[in-house]
């Protein structure tokens, strides 16, 4: 039967049948990247490649929650960190916000895989004075989500360190019938000097809520946890160099000369431990450095 419609009426019916395959194509898209077919890298360069393709017409803003570990609040701080406009479509950036959008997915892949495969339990390490307890305390006060764990321990209180606040300030005899009673989940003699647990309820409390917990712990610690819970991440801090870190220690002030010397000679050997674990952050800004593991800690 011949056509009745107008040349205009025809084309306009073809445009609005190649822009409803052309959603379905982008649809289809953004579920393979959610289920994990093709990785969010792979679909940004099939965009570059060919800037007309189904990819191409994606916009930024469905590009990046198509990312499971990307919602909406997230989604609009990489637009305004990267200076993409939310209405840009992937074939449509210009070459810097190319160079940008790829290098944030490589650097922040890790973080940015489902979590499926990992458990919420962070543990935070690294040598004495690195500053450990000063960025734990900072994702306390900044991350409120996140539990921070707080341990035992049979060293003495330092000035203004508050019990049940900054540890559990127990003598020997509680620790030994904490080990006994199975109530630690990883404890380790620190420095060769004093003992410390990480008590196992509130944190299995705190995952059970579905929160993520950070223990700032020893190496000894950290291959504990790792044993019991393959899962975990586990992150390690690093000074900006050795000086600093020795700098840290005698400015910090609470240990005499011996006992700065043990710790030293413990943060070398942990130092040289630092290959086994899943990340490292350096410490060279406290707000800085928290953040980065409050991130690799979502
Ligand atoms: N980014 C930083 N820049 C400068 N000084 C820092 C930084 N982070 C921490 N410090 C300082 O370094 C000292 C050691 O920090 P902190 O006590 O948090 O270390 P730690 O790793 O918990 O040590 P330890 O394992 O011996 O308990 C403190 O005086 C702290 O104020
Ligand atoms: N294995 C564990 N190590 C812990 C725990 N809590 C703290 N620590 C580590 O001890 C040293 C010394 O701490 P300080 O407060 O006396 O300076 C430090 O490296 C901590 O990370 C724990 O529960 N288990």
């Amino acid at each position: 039967m011949p056509d009745s419609r107008t040349p205009p009426e025809v084309d306009r019916a073809a445009a609005s049948r190649r822009a409803v395959a052309a959603r379905r194509e982008r649809a289809a898209l953004k579920k393979d990247v959610a289920m994990r077919v093709i990785t969010p890298q792979e679909l940004l360069r099939r965009a570059l490649a060919d800037p007309s393709a189904p990819a191409g017409a994606m916009r930024v803003p469905e590009f990046l929650t198509a990312i499971p570990a990307i919602g909406e609040g997230k989604r609009d701080r990489i637009l305004k960190d990267l200076e993409i406009s939310p209405v840009k479509r992937l074939g449509g950036l210009g070459s810097r916000q190319r160079e940008d959008l790829l290098r944030f997915l490589d650097e922040r892949w890790p973080e940015l895989q489902p979590r499926d495969s990992r458990s919420r339990l962070v543990v935070l390490a690294g040598p004495t004075a690195v500053g450990k307890g000063t960025v734990a305390s900072h994702i306390k006060e900044h991350h409120p989500e996140i539990h921070l764990s707080v341990s035992a321990t049979t060293r003495k209180p330092r000035p203004g360190e508050v019990d049940g606040e900054h540890y559990f300030f127990v003598d020997d005899d509680e620790f030994d019938r904490m080990i006994a009673a199975g109530e630690l989940l990883e404890h380790a003699t620190v420095h060769n000097a004093y003992r410390y647990g990480t008590p196992r309820r509130p944190i299995e409390a705190a995952l059970a809520e579905g929160r993520t917990v950070l223990l700032e712990i020893d190496l000894q610690g950290a291959r504990q946890v790792r044993a019991a819970d393959p899962s975990a991440t586990l992150v390690f801090l690093l000074p900006p160099s050795w000086d600093e870190l020795v700098q840290r220690l005698v400015g910090r002030g609470t240990e005499d000369a011996a006992e700065r010397a043990r710790r030293l000679r413990t943060a070398k050997a942990e130092l040289a431990s630092q290959g086994e674990f899943d990340y490292r952050v350096v410490n060279d800004d406290v707000a800085r450095a928290a953040d980065e593991v409050a991130r690799l800690a979502r």
